[in-house]
């Protein structure tokens, strides 16, 4: 698209012409409306807001969503729930009002299984320290991260700095690296000499990060007329070497278009494992989500909030009446944002490892399965051990 734009401006035309190549492009850009369409969108609305004065943002923007509503794509926009009454900090609001937060979540979650919530305690301030704190860790050079690698064979195999992984086997590698916390208050494999305030920060956000999934996962048992406390009781273990819930911070380079791969994304195509994630994108977003039609559509980055999404064994446990949706993060389209790293922190929130998983509605759809069976079922590359486990 702006490789378009640039041909056409850079042509010797008159004023006249320019808004009339503005106004084929525009068209033929509205009805074929792709995943970077929001971005391109805002910045077409700043051209006709400079260039050919007010009177035109109203056409514009009619245009636009007439076209948006025959576009499969833009009938996925994920909604923002005000989780202020009960975000962190604040005392368990009025039955009325739990109500309301359950009923938008879920309904989000039956429809597309994300959701943007808002006011829920955890600043943006807090996010970018964590940002801005690994950020550090991850510009060190590669032989002292590698002191920090994840043991895939030990109790807690996600643990630690992974330098590459490929959440989607078929993807060519994923431009990224991460540090995952899974259990904390332990002493060893924390890069304290290099980065003092690295451990206190990762472990205080992934205690409030635990402590908002909580209440979510008290909302979610509402919205789906279970016992209030039906998840919390099997998520009694996080933090531990019994529960696999991690916290990962993840740093995706500039990148050099000439050495890219084919098909190579910044994270490639995939669902999450677990019950729920939280996730907190920098603010260059990035992040795609596919909608029913099998069309990806942005999910970008709103201050303030986090981005909620079902995971798989959440699709399984309510026998798919929560969608465990696909998401990925492409390669930046603009010189700017390829020049630019870009940052995000996720809270995978997982049951107890020895949880049975029965479908939550009784009719028993999937079979029982614990926890950590079903992940050593889906996903044994990452959990290769005989036992891991579980306080029984
Ligand atoms: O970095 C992101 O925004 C998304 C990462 C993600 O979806 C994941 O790691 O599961
Ligand atoms: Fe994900």
């Amino acid at each position: 698209m702006f490789g378009l734009i640039e041909c056409v401006v850079g042509r010797n035309v008159s004023s006249h012409s320019i808004h009339k190549h503005w106004d084929n492009i525009i068209s033929c850009w509205l009805a074929s409306l792709g995943p970077t369409s929001v971005k391109c969108g805002r910045t077409l609305m700043q051209y006709y807001q400079q260039e050919r004065g007010g009177h035109q943002v109203e056409s514009f923007e009619k245009d636009f969503k007439t076209q948006r509503r025959q576009n499969p794509w833009s009938k996925m926009s994920i909604e923002v729930v005000d989780f202020g009454s009960f975000g962190l900090g604040n005392a368990e609001p009025s039955a009325i009002e739990l109500e309301r937060i359950s009923t938008e979540i879920i309904r989000a979650f039956r429809d597309i299984g994300f959701v943007y919530i808002k006011n829920t305690g955890i600043k943006d301030e807090n996010v970018f320290e964590v940002m801005d704190i690994s950020r550090r860790f991850f510009l060190l050079p590669r032989d002292i991260k590698q002191q920090y690698a994840r043991s895939t064979d030990s109790e807690t195999p996600s643990q630690g700095w992974i330098e590459t992984e490929s959440l989607n086997p078929t993807s060519s590698g994923e431009l990224k690296e991460v540090f995952n916390l899974s259990t904390i208050s332990t002493s060893d494999n924390w890069p304290v000499k290099h980065v003092p305030e690295f451990t206190k920060c990762m472990e205080s956000f992934f205690k409030s990060s635990e402590q908002l999934a909580i209440r979510i996962l008290k909302v979610i048992a509402m919205g789906l007329s279970l016992e209030p406390d039906f998840f919390i009781n099997k998520h009694t273990k996080i933090g531990s070497n019994q529960n696999p819930t991690t916290l990962r911070t993840a740093y995706y380079p500039s990148i050099q278009k000439s050495s890219l791969k084919e098909h190579q994304m910044r994270c490639a195509e995939h669902s999450d494992f677990g019950t729920c994630t939280l996730l907190f994108q920098d603010k260059s977003g990035g992040l795609e989500v596919m909608n029913k039609s099998g069309q990806y559509c942005a999910a970008p980055y709103i201050p303030n909030t986090v981005l909620l999404n079902v995971a798989n064994l959440l699709q399984r446990w309510t026998s798919d009446a929560l969608i465990s949706t696909k998401h990925r993060v492409p390669i930046p389209q603009t010189d700017d944002m390829l020049n630019s790293p870009r940052q995000s922190v996720a809270f995978f929130v997982h049951p107890d490892h020895n949880t049975i998983l029965e479908c939550c509605d009784g009719l028993n759809k999937y079979p029982p399965i614990s926890s950590i069976q079903y992940l050593k079922e889906t996903h044994g590359e990452l959990f290769p051990r005989e036992s891991y486990p579980t306080g029984d």
